[in-house]
């Protein structure tokens, strides 16, 4: 006996993605329904070798199904997810919107899996921001063993951390730069992406930080340690799928880099690719469909006493957003609902 499972979203980067990957691991499916916005209605998506046809939210009656994957953004979801949960139907939901509820659980399964159980309060469990899901993954092995104070990271973000529309925006932009006539004027980003860098992601905070340099801060501290503390600047490039990431820690106890590189070698989730060598290293286009955070370039900070510096890769619609939710449903599938 499998599970009833939704899709919403499923015309979306994120929602295709968690169909593939429901289907590629094998996910106990019974039936599925897969939603989107009215003006999606009928439209059809691939579920392994299935064609399934787009259901408009707005009529979809969330009764008699086990769990809902919610990838439409935080205003359709302050919208549909309380009406799935009141259903019944548990949300596992991407969006930013119940992340900092104390009643909801954020959940990394590789990281904090035992969290689940905090599902049942609102029958909600939240995906935690693409960027904090991959650094959390690396940090967590390295808390256990040397406890870190610390965290200084800059992240290098691929357009498609801003849906479909991001992605058109740099492959046109990108096309108009050789065809004249065909400039594209800068209107999901706030400036040219193509060829270029823009270091804002997200409205701005009133200290000066940006809204997901906070999210990367708040949500690190309640999936890990609270007393982790960090500091990020988040930086949109060119690049359409893969976030990458520089990360300097500062740990109470020393670690010495080749210790670090064992622990991470072991770690869940993580594949270590570092030899010292051009080319030793992973770069977001070889992340791309791939389950695993990638972490290189692992290396001692010699400027304090306890400090490490790394690379950190990851597809960031798949760790980063849909596989994180689908290894949620496994989790809340074999702890808690337990049909499978
Ligand atoms: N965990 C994370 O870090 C990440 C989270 N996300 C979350 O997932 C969401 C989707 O991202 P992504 O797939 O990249 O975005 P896309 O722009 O590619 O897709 C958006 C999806 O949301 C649907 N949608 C939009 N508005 C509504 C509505 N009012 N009612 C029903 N469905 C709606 C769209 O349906 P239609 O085609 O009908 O318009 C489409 O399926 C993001 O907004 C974000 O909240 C995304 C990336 C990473
Ligand atoms: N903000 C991320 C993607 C995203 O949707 O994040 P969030 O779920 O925190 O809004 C990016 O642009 O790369």
């Amino acid at each position: 006996m499998g599970y009833k499972v939704v899709v919403a979203g499923a015309t979306g980067n994120v929602g295709r993605e968690m169909l593939n990957i429901l289907d590629e691991r094998q996910f106990p499916v019974d039936e599925i329904a897969v939603l989107a916005s009215r003006r999606s209605q009928g439209t059809e998506v691939s579920f392994g070798d299935k064609t399934l046809k787009i259901q408009d939210i707005e009529q979809f009656d969330f009764a008699g199904w086990d769990m809902t994957l919610f990838a439409i953004g935080s205003d359709a979801t302050k919208k549909y997810a309380p009406i799935a949960a009141k259903a019944g139907c548990v949300v596992i939901d991407n969006s930013s919107l119940y992340r900092y509820d104390p009643d909801i659980p954020l959940i990394v399964p590789e990281v904090n899996p035992e969290a689940i159980t905090g599902y049942s309060k609102k029958n909600i469990i939240a995906n935690p921001n693409c960027s904090t899901a991959q650094m959390v993954v690396a940090l967590k092995p390295l808390h256990e063993r040397a406890r870190i104070k610390r965290v200084v990271v800059s992240t290098y973000q691929s357009v498609s951390g801003s849906g479909k529309e991001g992605m058109d925006e740099l492959w046109d932009q990108t096309k108009g730069m050789y065809v004249p006539g065909q400039e594209v004027e800068p209107n999901k980003f706030q400036k040219q992406i193509a060829f270029n860098v823009i270091p804002q992601i997200d409205v701005f905070m009133e200290d000066g930080s940006t809204k997901e340099e906070w999210k990367m801060v708040v949500e690190t501290k309640k999936i890990v340690d609270p007393k982790i503390k960090v500091t990020a600047t988040c930086v949109r490039v060119p690049v359409f799928v893969g976030h990458a990431e520089s990360i300097n820690i500062e740990f109470e106890d020393f670690l010495d880099e080749d210790e670090a590189r064992d622990i991470l070698r072991e770690a869940p989730g993580i594949m270590v690719v570092d030899k010292r060598e051009p080319g030793g290293y992973t770069t977001p286009v070889e992340c791309v469909g791939d389950y695993a955070t990638f972490i290189s370039r692992i290396r001692q900070d010699s400027t304090i006493d306890n400090g490490l510096n790394l690379w950190c890769v990851s597809d960031n619609l798949r760790k980063g957003a849909a596989l994180n939710a689908v290894q949620i449903a496994e989790l809340l599938g074999n702890r808690v609902l337990k049909k499978g």
